[in-house]
């Protein structure tokens, strides 16, 4: 059951990718719209080279977006759209933009920055700006500068960028972690949705599930299976001799003994009391008789213990094949015929008995 968990995890995964994927592609269109806009008014009110480069930009987000659109790849996507957006920062902060009011879109990044690349990348890349900030404000006669702030500014953008930083660093970690422990309730109750409280097996619901999907992918793709339907022998004598708990501590012992006999795709469940299903894909009637056989001789052999007291314990199993059957509830009743015809003949046993090598292995054969 572990690679439900896995799988909910990457699902979620996933999920959130999406959601980054979609803001990105809605930034990306809303940075193309501004950029166009802003150029359009710098160029009207006569800042036509500043109107230039921002439409330059306007291009580069436009190439991006072109770009994500034929690769359909939102990691790259990400990455082109922080290089252009660090880039105009940088151009905003070197020429001041219009009036040395540039610096201002600067407010938009720290967000920005924390939810597309998580705390810490977001927090590296925010200090090599504020880097990059420090020395335009401290060195205006740096070739590439043409801006000069002024003492206030400088001091109040500071305050006011480390401010929002902190304020976005600190909603981002309660987001992710908000985030995690939801999605680590959501995946505990999902297991327990499919899981047997007492034997940790999978339940009921959760092998209609899986044979539902075998059974499709027989009809699909001709991938047979086989099932066992196994029963603990005279089990009510165990409880009325031993109590319920030592019934109980059975019932885990043998949950254990399956789980650790069957492969990693078979899956065994609980099927009900002391009633135990066991799915085995890609497996034939014979292969799952034999395999039903050597449980059998292992719970024969096995201690059963309660309280220093060794449990009897026996199993009788009926197995069959879809190959056999029409539909998953032919199958069931077959397995179940089978479970009745292995208790008729004296329990401790499985049924179909067969006229082959695996014969002399089964009792009464
Ligand atoms: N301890 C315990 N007993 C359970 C549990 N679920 C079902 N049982 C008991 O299992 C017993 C099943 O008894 P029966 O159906 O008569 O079957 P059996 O005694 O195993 O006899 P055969 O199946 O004919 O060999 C009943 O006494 C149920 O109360 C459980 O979770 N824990």
């Amino acid at each position: 059951m572990k690679h439900l968990a896995d799988d909910r995890r990457q699902s979620a995964k996933q999920d959130e990718e999406g959601r980054a994927a979609r803001l990105l592609a809605w930034l990306s269109a809303m940075a193309l719209l501004f950029l166009l806009g802003i150029g359009a008014k710098s160029w009207f009110s006569g800042h036509g080279n500043h109107a230039v480069v921002l439409w330059c930009f306007a291009v580069l987000v436009a190439l991006n977006i072109l770009a994500f659109l034929k690769t359909r790849d939102p990691s790259q996507h990400k990455v082109g759209l922080l290089i252009v957006v660090s880039a105009l920062f940088v151009y905003l902060f070197a020429s001041g933009g219009e009036n040395n009011t540039g610096p201002l879109w600067f407010y938009v990044f720290p967000p920005l920055l924390f939810y597309l690349t998580g705390l810490r990348v977001g927090t590296l890349m925010l200090l090599v700006c504020l880097l990059f900030a420090t020395l335009v404000f401290q060195f205006p006669q740096l070739p590439f500068v043409t801006a000069e702030y002024s003492a206030d500014f400088k001091v109040r953008f500071f305050a006011t960028i480390c401010f929002e930083a902190m304020f976005c660093f600190l909603l981002e970690y309660s987001r992710r972690k908000a985030r995690n422990e939801l999605l680590a309730q959501a995946m505990s109750h999902e297991q327990a949705a499919r899981t047997d409280e007492l034997t940790g097996l999978a339940n009921r619901r959760e092998m209609q599930q899986r044979l539902q999907l075998e059974y499709n992918r027989y009809q699909r793709s001709g991938h047979h299976f086989s099932v066992a339907l196994i029963d603990l022998d005279w089990f009510k004598r165990i409880n009325d001799d031993y109590g319920h708990d030592a019934g109980d501590a059975v019932l885990r012992q043998f949950a254990e003994l399956l789980a650790q006999m069957v492969r990693q795709t078979d899956l065994a469940a609980r099927w009900g009391g002391e009633e135990f299903l066991l799915l085995l894909p890609d497996t034939s009637l014979l292969q799952a008789l034999t395999l039903s056989e050597r449980l059998r001789q292992k719970v024969a052999d096995n201690h059963f213990q309660f309280r220093g007291e060794t449990l009897p314990v026996s199993i009788s199993a009926g197995v069959s094949s879809i190959t056999q059957s029409d539909s998953i509830n032919h199958l069931l009743k077959q397995v179940d015929v089978q479970l009745y015809n292995a208790k008729a003949a004296g329990r401790n046993r499985i049924a179909p008995r067969v006229k082959s090598r695996l014969a002399p292995a089964i009792p009464g054969a």
